[in-house]
Order: C-alpha cells, then structure tokens, then sequence
C-alpha cells in the first residue's frame, strides 16, 4: 500500500494536459486561473502622495520651526506646478500628491496654525508618512503569475493596475458518477437494502464552488458492461471524472476493472484509514478518481487527495496545491496504533495557551454526521500512539480553492 504523501507527490507531479486559455473581463474572473504572467502598467504608488491629513513640510526640517503655508492639495489635485523651500507647507490631504521639494508630512493633530503659520507639536522624521512613486510595484515588473488562483484580493490588486480583461484558463468539464445498485436519490422512498446516495450530493456541492463545469452523471448499476459502457462515453467529453464506491475488492466493485481495461490504473490503495481503496487512473485524456463508496472515505480522499490534484490540473501552481497543515495540541490520546495514517474528525479550539484539537464522536467511516460538526481533519501517523497534549498535524477543511 502506498504512503499517503507520497501518493500526494505522485498525483501533483503528474503531466497536466496542455490547458486552453480565454479572456473574460475582471468582474467576470474570479475563482479562475490566471493564465499568463502579468507586468505592472503604472508604478504603485502612480506618484508620490500623503498617507494623512495633514501638512506637507518642504527642504531642512531638523532646523526650521516655523513654516508657512503657502499652497492646499487635496486628492485628486495635482502638485505639478509647486514645490516648497525651506520655511514652506501646504496643506494636503490623505491620496493628495505631495509638491517637489517636501521632505515630509505632519499628520494635522500634531500640529497648530495661526495666521497661515505652522507650528509642530511632535517631531517628524524625513519621509515620515509619504507614500513614494514605485514603492510598492514598479512599471514592467511582474506582479502576478501564470497558475494565480483569482480571490477578492486579486481582482482589487488587478483593478488597481487598470486590469479590465484577464487571461485565464478555460474551466474543465468535471462528471461525477455514484455507483452501486442500493442508491437511489433523496425525494424518492426507501425500499429495503436501499440507501440514499450521500457522495453524489456532496461532490457536486464542493464541486460548485470550482470554476469548472460539473456534469451530473447519475448512479452506475454494480454491473460491469454498464460502467464500462458510461465511463467510455464520458471520458469522450470529459477531462476529469470522479465517481465514488465500487472500487474495493468484491465482486460487485467493478471500477477499477474498468478502468484498467479502457485507459490505465496509475494507483489503487494506500496507507490511510478512511480511504484505503482509492484508485487514481486515466482513460484517453480524461483523469479518473476513483473515491472509495463509504461516504467519510470519499470525503477523506477528496479533501485530502483529489482537491489538490485538481487544483493542478485548473493550472493553479504547484507551490499552492499541497494541503496545508497546522500543528495543534490534542485533548486526547489514542489506545492502539494503526499500520494505516488516520485522518480523525475534530474541532480545532484557539485558547490563550494555543491551538487545541477536539476529537469528534461518532468516527466509523460510514458516519457522516461527524463531519457536519468538523472543522479540521487530524492526522494521526501510522504506529503511533497520542497523548494529550502531544502535537498532532491538522487539515483545515475547506471548502473552495483557496485554502
Ligand atoms: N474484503 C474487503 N472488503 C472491503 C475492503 C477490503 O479491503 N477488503 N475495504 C473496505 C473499505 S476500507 C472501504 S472504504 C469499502 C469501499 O468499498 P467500495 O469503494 O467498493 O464501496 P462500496 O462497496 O460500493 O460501498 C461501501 C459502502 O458505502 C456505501 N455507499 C456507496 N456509495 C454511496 C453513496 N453514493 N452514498 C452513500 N453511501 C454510499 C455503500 O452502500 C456501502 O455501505 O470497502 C470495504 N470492504
Ligand atoms: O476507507 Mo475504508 O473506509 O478504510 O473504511
């Protein structure tokens, strides 16, 4: 069976097929991709401006102690025409670009005027509280790359640069498969030996919150013709297709075989406890993930395995896909080791003395409701027993791409 990271590194380090690239406009680009590295158009700040309200102080201010003020620049204003000597202020306001000649600027409470004459009431620093041309971003340098998940901040910094139309990656087309013959869909009434397909649902709810396009395929019978026969027809049109159960060892499970007989089985079983039988393979250009049907492990896999090779196959750069842990005291301890890793459901608690994690009842890898309580995973290595307060490794659940 193999280790969990290393099927990680695996899964990330696989070819990415070619991506397709198209131009839609800002308001329409987040939660895509960027697609190209992007240069900064105008220097950030575009010119030298204040950060306060206050007072621009012009030429030698360790000397002078009085100055007087001879110009007012609000945002928006230019300064271009002035500059100050020695002796001289303007007035100016927060944004306002600051005249030639000024050394620094007094926020207005520390200050008094009589007469157009300026008095300090505290020190000032050359420089103190001017925002320089350039100082943040500078005109032809990249400021953002190519593989950039586009969040809120990004769209603001892309406004910021006079962005209105962004290169990104064209969505993919993602079906999503249930299998076995005792699913049926909530709505409908539950005969014996029937239950309610819960993986399904849960997949294209997480699914939603990607830019892709997600086909919902439907239930595949437990019969080898018929999985063989949609997972074909699928792989025509998509370039990522996610089912979940049937892919363990009995012979109703009828996944992998398929897999193996229309494309090729890259990975089937790993070392983790929920999750162990699953599969990861490609049929033609479309990649297949296989989720083991228990519906924690296909939640398991999905968050810890699926969604990072996802994001690298939206073109989201590498550095970005690993799943990010945090280290957290535990309240508990464990009575038995494993052999496999474990991915516990818990509820991380910030306190003054640090992170602490609180084990949830009810983790049998058929439990759902568990989940619905969690907000991180724990892992617990193989071989190893916890104590409390030992430091444990968590995943914060997320639920978007940009955890
Ligand atoms: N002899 C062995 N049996 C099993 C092994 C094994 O190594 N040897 N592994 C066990 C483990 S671990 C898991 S996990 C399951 C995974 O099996 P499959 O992926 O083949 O899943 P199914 O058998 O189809 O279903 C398992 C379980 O989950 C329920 N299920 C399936 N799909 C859904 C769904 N969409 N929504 C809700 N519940 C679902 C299904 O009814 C079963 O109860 O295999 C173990 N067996
Ligand atoms: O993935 Mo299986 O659930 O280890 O329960």
């Amino acid at each position: 069976m193999l280790d969990y990271y290393q099927a990680l590194h695996d899964l990330l380090t696989q070819n990415i097929p070619s991506l397709k690239k198209q131009t839609v406009s800002l308001q329409e680009a987040d939660c895509l991709i960027l697609a190209e590295n992007l240069t900064v158009q105008y220097d950030t700040p575009f010119f030298s401006n204040s950060a306060m309200d206050g007072y621009a102080l012009g030429g030698d201010i360790d000397t002078c102690q009085e100055w007087k003020i001879i110009h007012r620049i609000a945002a928006g204003d230019t300064a271009q025409s002035m500059t100050l000597k020695t002796g001289e202020a303007a007035r100016i306001f927060t944004g306002a670009p600051i005249p030639e000649g000024t050394t620094a600027v007094i926020q207005q409470e520390n200050t008094e005027v009589n007469d157009s004459i300026l008095t300090l009431t505290s020190p000032v620093k050359k420089g103190q509280n001017i925002r320089y041309q350039a100082e943040e971003l500078k005109k032809g340098d990249v400021f953002l790359s190519s593989g950039q998940y586009i969040t809120p901040a990004v769209i603001a910094l892309l406004a910021s640069q006079g962005y209105a139309q962004i290169p990104v990656f064209k969505p993919l087309t993602i079906y999503v498969f249930s299998t076995g013959n005792e699913l049926i869909n909530p709505g409908e009434t539950l005969s014996a030996g029937q239950i309610y397909d819960a993986n399904r649902y849960l997949l294209l709810s997480w699914l939603k919150q990607t830019p892709h396009q997600i086909i919902d395929a439907g239930t595949l019978p437990d019969n080898k013709e018929a999985t063989e026969q949609a997972l074909s027809n699928a792989s025509q049109k998509a370039d990522i297709i996610i089912t979940s159960g049937g892919v363990s060892v009995g012979e109703e499970d009828h996944v992998h075989a398929a897999i193996t007989k229309l494309g090729k089985l890259t990975l089937w079983k790993l070392a983790i406890k929920p999750g162990k039988p699953f599969a990861w393979g490609e049929i033609d250009k479309a990649t297949v993930f296989m989720l083991p049907g228990n519906p924690v492990s296909t939640f398991v896999t999905f968050q810890q395995l699926v969604v990072p090779a996802l994001k690298r196959l939206s073109g989201i750069a590498l550095e970005h896909c690993m799943p990010k842990a945090v280290m957290a005291k535990t309240t508990f301890s464990t009575k038995k080791t494993q052999s496999r890793k474990e991915f516990l459901r818990v509820q991380l608690q910030p306190s003054a003395t640090g992170l602490y994690v609180k084990l949830l009842s009810h983790q049998g890898s058929a439990m759902l409701s568990a989940f619905t309580q969690a907000d991180a995973l724990a892992e617990i290595p193989e071989n190893t027993l916890v104590h409390e307060n030992d430091y444990i490794k968590v995943y914060p659940l997320s639920y978007n791409f940009n955890a």
